[in-house]
């Protein structure tokens, strides 16, 4: 069977590709080897998590803290966000099926490799092997999380970032190794269950690369709800039994707990690909793309969490469209700049554009402009009395260079800098602006207005 084009992976990288596509007119068909579709973006990552966290996060909301410390309400409370998770998954699951069907792409079950460049063998679950071809493929097989040899997975107590989506038992105690987004979006979602837990990092602050104020307040968040910090630690090694876990740092101290949370990075789903058959280029198994997702062989793209950072689900669908425009308009498709990115804790994290120690290093001359939740109607109204919205400004030119975000809607809010930025507007554009009042928006304005007044000392006392 030939196709225009083939899409090796059905999460929101390979779904975006296939409808590009398909809204080209282009006979497409998409390869997914797991019984069911979505990819790690809908069935082990960013949705079951966000579903699972969307639980958790009520019940800090409606002060259920004293409630979740009870035994037996705390393992209800699980079932509840599993609940959850399972009903948004097959919701999702369902308009992503009916979207491809109704969209014409074909859906072929099986494992994808290949035999040449433009040939993909597909193994079904039977085993049976068949051959298709096509003018262009696109590999959007995505990541799975990094399990080094001498951890003991097994699913119970020793977990990944896909595992600890299916324990049907809340621990009383859990130790996240890793100080990332994935580390610290399961201490919210464990912590506000009433589970005690402890994060192991080998850095000085949890979320290295953000600002250090907008972590503060996540970290004194977490210290709230009783989470316990080794910073600056390794661990040497991760043992388990029948009691639980022990886990062993460099520094010697050990640490014991119900179960264990390993998230320290992915990998890349390449290697049941063949790529070398087809003259791929690849590092460690991430393949190297050019700026239209074009790998070294033309006809053949890679997008989503293949290719490595940012690998993001929000990222990936954008890859797909671009790689897809490209290959059959051959024109570049041209993504806005300053990519958003959000980290689903709670409180929420968000942020666009240079952080300010990238600003320090890129000796840009900059001030910035804060505005504290506490400070609006609408803060008080919803009782955020840590949120934190911070613009850093260019004083040479007034315009963004970056927006930090700590607090309620944080996730949201981040897209109207965002829009500022790629409109390649300035300060000046934000404190001009009407926001609605009360709302949490109107911090754009405060910020803005904090950055002006600044400016305006800076030229009275000419420093
Ligand atoms: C816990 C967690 C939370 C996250 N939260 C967020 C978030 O809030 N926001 C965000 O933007 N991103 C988030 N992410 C990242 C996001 O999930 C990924 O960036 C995104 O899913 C990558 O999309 P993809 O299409 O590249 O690959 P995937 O979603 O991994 O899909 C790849 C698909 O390819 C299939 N496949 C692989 N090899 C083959 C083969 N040989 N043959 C056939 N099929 C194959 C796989 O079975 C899989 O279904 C999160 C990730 C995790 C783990
Ligand atoms: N809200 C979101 O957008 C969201 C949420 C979860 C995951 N994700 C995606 O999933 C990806 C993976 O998440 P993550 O938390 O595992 O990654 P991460 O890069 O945020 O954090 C990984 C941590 O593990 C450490 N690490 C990585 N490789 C290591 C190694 N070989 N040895 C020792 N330490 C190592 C890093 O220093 C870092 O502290 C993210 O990059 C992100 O793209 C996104």
């Amino acid at each position: 069977m030939n196709y225009d084009v083939i899409i090796i992976g059905s999460g929101p990288a390979g779904q975006h590709a296939a409808w590009q596509a398909a809204r080209m007119g282009k006979r497409a068909a998409i390869i997914e080897r797991k019984p069911n579709l979505g990819g790690a973006g809908l069935q082990t990552g960013t949705i079951p998590s966000k579903a699972m966290r969307e639980v958790a996060y009520q019940l800090t909301r409606s002060g259920g803290m004293r409630q979740a410390h009870d035994g037996r309400s705390r393992h209800g409370l699980l079932a509840d966000a599993v609940r959850r998770k399972e009903g948004v998954i097959a919701q999702q699951e369902s308009v992503i099926l009916q979207r491809i069907l109704r969209s014409g792409v074909a859906l072929i079950p099986g494992e994808a490799c290949f035999v040449d460049a433009h040939t993909i063998a597909v193994t079904d679950q039977a085993g049976n092997t068949r051959q298709i071809t096509a003018d262009v493929i696109v590999l959007a097989a995505g990541s799975r999380p990094r399990r080094p040899a001498d951890v003991p997975f097994n699913k119970k107590s020793v977990l990944d970032s896909t595992s600890i989506l299916n324990l049907r038992h809340l621990p009383d105690s859990l130790l996240v190794v890793g100080g990332g987004v994935i580390a610290c979006e399961f201490v919210s979602i464990f912590a506000a269950l009433g589970v005690a837990v402890s994060v192991v990092d080998s850095h000085a602050q949890l979320l290295e690369y953000l600002s250090e104020d907008v972590v503060a307040v996540l970290a004194d968040s977490f210290l709230d709800m009783g989470v316990k910090f080794y910073m600056q630690e390794r661990v040497a090694q991760i043992s388990c039994d029948d009691s639980g876990t022990l886990t062993t740092l460099v520094s010697g101290a050990q640490i014991r707990a119900d179960a264990v949370l390993y998230a320290q990075g992915r990998e890349p789903n390449s290697e049941g690909l063949q790529v070398a058959r087809a003259g791929i280029a690849a590092k460690d198994g991430w393949i190297a793309v050019n700026q239209h997702f074009q790998t070294s062989v033309p006809n053949i793209f890679a997008v989503g969490d293949l290719i490595g950072r940012p690998a993001l689900a929000s990222t990936g669908m954008e890859q797909g469209r671009a790689a897809v425009l490209y290959a059959f308009g051959g024109e570049a498709h041209v993504t806005a700049d300053n990519l958003p990115m959000a980290v689903y804790t709670i409180p929420e994290i968000s942020y666009v554009g240079k952080t300010e120690r990238e600003v320090q290093q890129e000796n840009i001359p900059y001030l910035i402009g804060r505005a504290y939740f506490k400070d609006s109607a609408r803060g008080q109204i919803i009782g955020d009395a840590q949120g934190l919205l911070k613009l850093i400004i260019d004083t040479r030119n007034e315009k963004l260079l970056g927006v930090h975000i700590v607090g309620e809607q944080a996730s949201e809010l981040v897209h109207i800098g965002q829009l500022v930025m790629n409109l390649n507007g300035t300060v000046r554009d934000l404190v001009a602006n009407v926001f609605n009042y009360p709302t949490l928006a109107e911090c754009y304005k405060l910020a803005a207005l904090d950055c002006t007044h600044q400016l305006e000392q800076r030229k009275l006392t000419g420093v």
